[in-house]
């Protein structure tokens, strides 16, 4: 026997859910409504008003008494409503409450987190480090003066280089907020942006924090190579090394018979790269570095990517190459055993970029990279850390470590923009009772069910939809993926066992702007009609009627969250729950990038965490920073 269709198409719910703010009705939701329905009747007897007896504030003469939970003595820690285990203590600061604009008196942590009131769940966390509210008002004011890309004094052949080479093909290029904050920050151009603080120094460390998807590689990348023509302008070594191979050049057209010599000794830059950008994986390697090649093209300059996807020896050859070397691309492990055996390497550094810093500053690399940072400083000018998210932290670290980091952050950062929306779907209804997995490959068949009804961006193609599925632990990638071929979906695993090669070959269709489309035919329909999704205990289940055709799946653990630019993202789905804000932040980062439209679909079942994931929905829904 079939088993019961799904009623309601999932889209349509999305669009209902919107409204209702509910895709799925919370225990506490529906008690809040039945008890408004209730309050609506007549009632032959009434109660006192609800009186919360354990809050002091709702007794008169409140004022008078001191706030218990702030009074020191041998009882100062009991009846607290607010565990806090996990959090960090607070710093010690004036609680002096202060008037908000509207004349109200707040205390400092509301002036700190005035969002947060909401975050019951997310409290017990507290993954994110807060910005204050004022912060935020203030940088929206000081950017709104930057427009356009030439207000930057960025040399000309890297202002000419951000259309043909970075965002080819699109018309009105304008600086994304991050890039508004940090271009002029890192250039420490006041002249050009007069409300732009000055604060580059000699020596400067920067934070830049903004959303992802919001153009951060630009934000450090532009003012980077900006800084490597400027010293390689002024750099003696390198002078001397053009002139004696111009005045070779000269000698070899009077006299062809000579051998040349200068042009075979190598480079003042061989083996010494002025600027390098850390990324956490060899795909990221891939994309940063692809990105300063196509520059190093048109400005000038020599680029080179290391990653454990190549050999040994082609890493040697790039390193060392006699052209030189002016911009890195390499992993933490790969640098730092290189610079291990050659420390040469890290001599002339003045520009070190931690791109994700969120994660190379984490407990698995931070002894890396940190190991990297020291070996750089004496030559170093600027460091630039780039991160989507300020988690504690690395909020502590930076605070012990480098108390004077210049803070560049975007007024929307911690928030997940408005225009993802997120679903839940209850795992343990009907018909899924339970089977997460059944729950994903029926999501995943909804989603192409729903896009088959439309026309693809080509006639007589239907548009493929390509799908990230989110799950925590590695070991279930594989196992999810294998269920969702059994179910008749193009779907393949992706976590550290995938050997690097393969893993960029499964990102590139991921990654890929253009569409990706396949014939038009008649859909088969939802899964149920194909696929029973009950099989009697001791018979095989059939095999598939139909396959899905309209969708390709990537199941990926957070390797394929961090700095991806899945731009052909639509739909990624978060099989297993988060366990932080900062991990709910980066994998639904993968869609909705640079204000394109996405959808995330959280699977909840028993054992999930439902208050969590209904405060995130929450503060998504109103465009509020997580915390
Ligand atoms: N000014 C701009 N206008 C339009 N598109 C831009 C602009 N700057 C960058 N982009 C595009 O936005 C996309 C995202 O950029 P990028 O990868 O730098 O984001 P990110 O902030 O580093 O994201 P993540 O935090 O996920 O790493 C890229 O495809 C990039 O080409």
């Amino acid at each position: 026997m079939l088993p019961p269709k799904i009623s309601t198409c999932l889209f349509c719910s999305f669009k209902a859910a919107r409204q209702q703010q509910s895709f799925l009705q919370w225990p506490s939701q529906q008690t809040a409504s039945v008890s408004t329905k209730f309050a609506s009747r007549p009632n032959r007897m009434s109660l006192a008003p609800f009186r919360r007896v354990s809050t002091p504030e709702s007794s008169p003469g409140e004022a008078a008494r001191p706030n218990r939970r702030r009074q020191d003595g041998p009882f100062g820690g009991m009846n607290q409503r607010e565990a806090n285990i996990r959090g960090i203590p607070e710093r010690v600061t004036s609680q002096r409450p202060a008037q908000d604009r509207n004349g109200k008196w707040t205390s400092r942590r509301d002036r700190e987190d005035p969002r947060a009131g909401g975050f019951k769940a997310l409290k017990m966390q507290r993954a994110l480090a807060p910005v204050s509210y004022n912060a935020r008002t203030r940088i929206k004011e000081q950017i709104a003066a930057i427009e356009s890309f030439e207000q930057f004094p960025l040399i000309t052949a890297i202002k000419a280089s951000i259309s043909s080479q970075a965002l080819q093909g699109m018309q009105d290029i304008n600086p994304t907020p991050v890039q508004r904050i940090a271009i002029p920050a890192l250039l420490g151009s006041e002249d050009a942006v007069r409300k732009t603080r000055k604060i580059v120094q000699e020596k400067g460390e920067f934070l830049i924090a903004a959303e992802t998807g919001s153009g951060k590689t630009l934000a450090y990348l532009l003012p980077t190579m900006n800084a490597v023509k400027l010293a390689e302008a002024e750099d003696e070594d390198i002078k001397e090394y053009n002139e004696a191979l111009q005045q070779e050049k000269l000698e070899m057209a009077l006299q062809p018979s000579l051998a040349p010599s200068i042009s075979e000794m190598p480079h003042p830059t061989t083996g010494r790269p002025r600027a390098i950008i850390l990324v956490p994986t060899s795909e990221l390697v891939a994309q940063v570095g692809g990105l300063v090649k196509a520059f190093s093209h048109t400005v000038k300059f020599r680029s080179a990517m290391i990653s454990s996807n190549v050999s040994g020896q082609v890493i040697r050859n790039r390193l060392f190459s006699p052209r030189g070397i002016d911009i890195l691309v390499a992993t933490p492990h790969l640098l730092s055993s290189i610079a291990d055996s050659d420390p040469n390497i890290l001599s002339r550094v003045t520009h070190l970029i931690v791109d994700e810093a969120d994660s190379l500053l984490d407990r698995g690399f931070s002894p890396l990279t940190s190991a990297i940072i020291d070996k750089a400083t004496p030559s170093l000018k600027q460091l630039i850390l780039c991160s989507a998210t300020i988690p504690r932290s690395m909020d502590n670290y930076l605070r012990k470590r480098f108390p004077d980091i210049h803070r560049l952050v975007t007024p929307n950062l911690h928030a997940i923009p408005r225009r993802v929306q997120l679903g839940v779907v209850d795992v343990d209804r009907e018909p899924y009772k339970g089977n997460k997995n059944l729950a994903c490959a029926d999501t995943i068949w909804t989603i192409g069910k729903a896009a088959a009804e439309h026309d693809g961006p080509v006639k007589g193609q239907m548009d493929v939809k390509r799908i990230l599925v989110f799950v925590n632990e590695r070991e279930t990638t594989q196992e999810v993926a294998e269920y969702l071929v059994s179910k008749g979906i193009d779907a393949i695993a992706l976590s550290r066992d995938t050997p690097e090669q393969r893993q960029s070959e499964m990102l590139a269709s991921f990654t890929l702007s253009t569409p990706l489309t396949a014939p038009k035919e008649d859909h088969p329909g939802s899964l149920a009609d194909n696929q029973p999704n009950y099989v009697p205990f001791g018979k095989v289940a059939p095999p598939v009627k139909r396959k899905l055709p309209n969708t390709k799946v990537l199941v990926t653990t957070d390797l394929g969250s961090r700095g991806i630019d899945t731009l052909a993202v639509r739909h990624v789905i978060l099989y297993d729950v988060p366990h932080s804000t900062i991990d709910f932040i980066h994998r639904l980062g993968r869609t909705g990038r640079m204000g394109r439209r996405g959808r995330g679909i959280v699977l909840v079942g028993k054992h999930d965490r439902k208050d969590v994931v209904a405060e995130v929905r929450d503060g998504m829904y109103k465009g509020q920073a997580l915390i």
